[in-house]
């Protein structure tokens, strides 16, 4: 394992709301992510679990605590900085990042590669290669609306690895799919994971996915506990 962690945070805080109506969803959350980690963040719906993912993958900032990301402290950042390190190093399968429905799979896959300034010739060069990846290039025309829950989960994975990205962030990735689509959609992530050495960080409430990953790490309203400490709260 490398000496320098991808995402280093340290007893992170997060709080929604002010006064009486204050609402503490993380409290001194330590997280270390290793290079190649594959990594499963679980816990009862409405842990903290979304909220930690947006703050380590930098989509949102800690009311306190300490955030790296390669060894660089990622709060030190401009905004600006911020989306470029975003957009280059991390891809996202969130199911609010829905596909833009009447546009084409190939320009949602691309759209990544739009923001940073890419030609059109190399865009859709690149495009094409990720969706051959995800055997969906036969479908690179059609409208993102126009595919099956499975095929768009896999366009989502091919706008994610468009850049060629260091991590993933996957918030419930199979939430919507039926089991045997769901696990071709996992398939596919964990084959990133293995093949490409790229770091995972999934979301879940689903067990078998959790156990998939090398590492679980277990929130209980707002604090990381041991596994046996999770499971004697969800009995
Ligand atoms: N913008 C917000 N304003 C106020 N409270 C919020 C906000 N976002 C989240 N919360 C609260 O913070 C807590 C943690 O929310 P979070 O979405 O991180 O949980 P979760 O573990 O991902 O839940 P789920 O599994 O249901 O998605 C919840 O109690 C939620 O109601």
């Amino acid at each position: 394992m490398s000496a320098v962690p991808v995402i280093d945070a340290r007893n992170i805080c997060k709080s929604y709301g002010k006064g009486d109506g204050r609402f503490d969803a993380l409290r001194d959350v330590t997280l270390r992510i290793e290079r190649g980690e594959c990594v499963a963040i679980v816990g009862k719906s409405g842990s903290g679990k979304s909220t930690l993912m947006h703050i380590i993958a930098m989509l949102d900032t800690p009311d306190a605590g300490s955030l790296a990301y390669a060894g660089e402290d990622a709060l030190a950042l401009s905004p600006k900085s911020v989306s470029e390190l975003r957009n280059q190093e991390f891809g996202f399968v969130f199911q609010q990042f829905f596909l833009t429905p009447g546009t084409s799979v190939l320009d949602n896959v691309t759209l990544p590669l739009k923001i940073t300034g890419e030609p059109s010739k190399s865009r859709k060069a690149r495009g094409l290669e990720v969706l051959r990846q995800l055997e969906l290039e036969d479908k690179a025309t059609s409208r993102a609306t126009d595919l099956s829950g499975g095929q768009k989960q896999r366009v989502v994975i091919s706008r994610a690895l468009v850049n060629e990205p260091s991590v993933i962030f996957a918030d419930e990735p199979t939430g919507n799919l039926d089991s045997a689509t769901g696990a071709i959609v996992q398939d596919t992530l964990f084959a990133l994971n293995r093949d490409l050495g790229i770091t995972l960080v999934i979301v879940t409430h689903d067990e078998e996915l959790a156990a998939r990953c090398d590492r679980q790490v277990f929130l209980r309203d707002g604090v990381l506990v041991a596994p046996a400490q999770d499971r004697g709260a969800a009995a």
